[in-house]
């Protein structure tokens, strides 16, 4: 294929999540382009390395604008040309990217839930007054605090392993929240609830109850990867737009340019998602009030992805 090259070089972190991730976009690719040598280089992150504080904090401490912890050293690797592609978890991506690089593909998302994982069935509504819940996601907490204000709130950082064995070894946590995807893309689920009562394979003492998204409101972007290139490596693009997913490159499309249009410098705790039926894709939100209390919820339809992101915006301002 014309304007291909003998060799492209994947960026990715080096968590299981990220590994398989990366994985998954090497397969798609070296289907494509079996002439093409496919390299991978592990990059480590500042949020890979500090894990000792919450989120918020090693952004603050590192002076990275909120979301760019687990991306600016993949960033820094595309900028002097140590990789070609950086595979991230599209939710971990600003809206708005540095202008020396492009999102440039998403992949077929995955499930797109939060799920709990719990000590005792029943989910959320079965938790006990004032049971401890862990998360670092200011988004997930403040809909916890929404839905259930009597839980406490406990912060919870590490890779999803991580997060699952700190729930499941100690006493320290009464529940956690962790995004469906990473659970099902590390075989801890499967894609499909296989009943009513699921437990997270490999612990059976932990049971996992997916969130609808209808109550409990997702991140742009949740579930889906996205492929990060320079700006002007017409080569790489070339690559990248033959494995995009066309269905969720839409509904990412609308998620994330609601999420820009909201954000504007401020760090406004937001839930959304979105459905396409044929050519008319339909986004739901709910945007926490930065000063605390009750949420705006709504919704927007239309063919235009955009349009639609920008019709929401205004009805909830
Ligand atoms: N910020 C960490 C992160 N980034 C992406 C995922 C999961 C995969 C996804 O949502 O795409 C996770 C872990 C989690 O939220 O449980």
């Amino acid at each position: 294929m014309s304007g291909t090259r003998k060799e492209i070089i994947i960026g990715t972190r080096g968590s299981e999540l990220a590994l398989v991730q990366a994985t998954t976009t090497e397969g798609l690719l070296g289907e494509k382009f079996p002439e093409t040598d496919f390299r991978r280089e592990i990059i480590k992150t500042t949020g890979d390395r500090r894990t000792d504080v919450s989120l918020a904090n090693v952004a603050k401490a590192e002076g990275i604008f909120d979301k760019g912890v687990f991306i600016k050293e993949l960033e820094e690797a595309l900028a002097d040309g140590s990789i070609d592609i950086a595979v991230h978890s599209l939710k971990d991506m600003p809206t708005v990217l540095d202008p020396r690089f492009i999102l440039a593909a998403t992949l077929e998302r995955a499930p797109v839930k939060d799920v709990l994982l719990s000590k005792a069935s029943g989910g959320l509504a079965a938790l006990p007054q004032g049971a401890r819940v862990g998360t670092s996601s200011v988004r997930r907490a403040r809909q916890i605090e929404f839905l259930r204000p009597d839980l406490t709130l406990l912060d919870l950082r590490g890779n999803v392993p991580t997060r699952i064995r700190k729930l499941a070894d100690n006493d320290e946590y009464d529940a956690i929240l962790l995004a469906e995807a990473g659970l099902v893309r590390l075989g801890f689920l499967p894609e499909r609830p296989a009943g009513d009562a699921e437990t997270v394979t490999g612990h059976p003492q932990v049971f996992a109850t997916r969130l609808d998204e209808s109550e409990f409101f997702p991140a742009a972007g949740q579930g889906a990867i996205g492929l990060e290139i320079r700006d002007g490596d017409d080569a790489s693009a070339v690559y990248a737009a033959a494995i995009n997913h066309r269905e969720t490159w839409i509904k990412v499309t609308a998620e994330r340019e609601f999420l820009r249009l909201l954000d504007g410098g401020c760090h406004t705790p937001v839930g959304v998602y979105s459905c396409l039926e044929g050519e008319e894709i339909s986004l739901y939100a709910r945007v926490f009030p930065e000063e605390g209390g009750t949420p705006k919820t709504g919704e927007a339809k239309g063919p235009d992805p955009l349009a639609v992101a920008l019709e929401l915006f205004q009805s909830l301002k």
